[in-house]
């Protein structure tokens, strides 16, 4: 792996835990006691960012701010084991600014319910939300199942049927659950629903990591 963030995964798979670390040190402190307001700072600039149409003399000002800000992060930058975002368990979605936050409503062996929100950043068109971003969730939502049932596991293969228009900024529900296990592989199932209507469905493959697998 190369680039600015680059060589953090051989040392993990040289470590043998598999694809994700299951040993990481699953504290809520790092990236101090603000974390979480700063990561929906971030999400308020991205649904932002994505409505605004800003003058020249705005954009240049906030640009110039970005790039002091960038600088700023650029010197705390570590390896995606440490990094908060994406392992702060506390916070909506982990703390990971790519997924649309969720936070979970019952969470077990046999299954999880979620509740997220969608928002103007995931928009696709005419007030809906982009397909891609419903996939995101789901594959997010139902790995997380997988791993409760079974250990670290990576997605197969992943079917999605769109059946209604998913809206933005209203709370909806993702339930996956697991229809069936043969050896390391995981079946399961999931509804995204917008109270009774069925916005999507869902069925999957997840594949248990075997040691030190990537
Ligand atoms: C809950 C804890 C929270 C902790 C939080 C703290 C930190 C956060 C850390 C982690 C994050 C936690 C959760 C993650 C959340 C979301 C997860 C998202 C998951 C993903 O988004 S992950 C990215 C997309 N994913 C890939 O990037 C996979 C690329 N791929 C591969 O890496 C390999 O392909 C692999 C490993 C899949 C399998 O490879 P392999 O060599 O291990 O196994 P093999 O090929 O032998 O397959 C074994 C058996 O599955 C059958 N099989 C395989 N593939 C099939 C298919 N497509 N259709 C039908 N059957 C299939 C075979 O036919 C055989 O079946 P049989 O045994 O019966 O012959």
């Amino acid at each position: 792996m190369t680039g600015e963030f680059g060589g953090a995964l051989p040392a993990a798979v040289e470590e043998g835990v598999g694809g994700f670390r299951t040993t990481i040190e699953n504290t809520t402190e790092r990236g101090g006691v603000n974390y979480g307001e700063f990561i929906e700072e971030v999400r308020t600039f991205m649904d932002r960012a994505r409505a605004a149409c800003p003058t020249t003399e705005l954009n240049d000002d906030i640009l110039s701010r970005l790039r002091a800000i960038n600088d700023l992060l650029k010197g705390v930058t570590i390896d995606e084991w440490y990094a908060p975002s994406g392992t702060r368990t506390d916070l909506p979605a982990r703390g990971n600014i790519m997924l649309p936050p969720y936070t979970f409503l019952d969470q077990g062996a046999d299954g999880v319910v979620a509740t997220l929100r969608f928002r103007r950043f995931h928009l696709g068109g005419n007030s809906a939300v982009h397909g891609g971003y419903v996939g995101l969730a789901v594959d997010e939502v139902m790995g997380l199942a997988a791993g409760l049932a079974r250990g670290i596991t990576r997605t197969a293969y992943l079917t999605i049927n769109y059946r209604s228009v998913t809206p933005l900024d209203t709370d909806l529900e993702l339930k996956a659950w697991v229809d069936r296990t043969e050896g390391r592989k995981t079946f399961l199932r999931a509804t995204l629903s917008d109270g009774d209507r069925v916005c999507a469905d869902a069925e999957a493959l997840f594949i248990l990591l075997n040691p030190g697998q990537r």
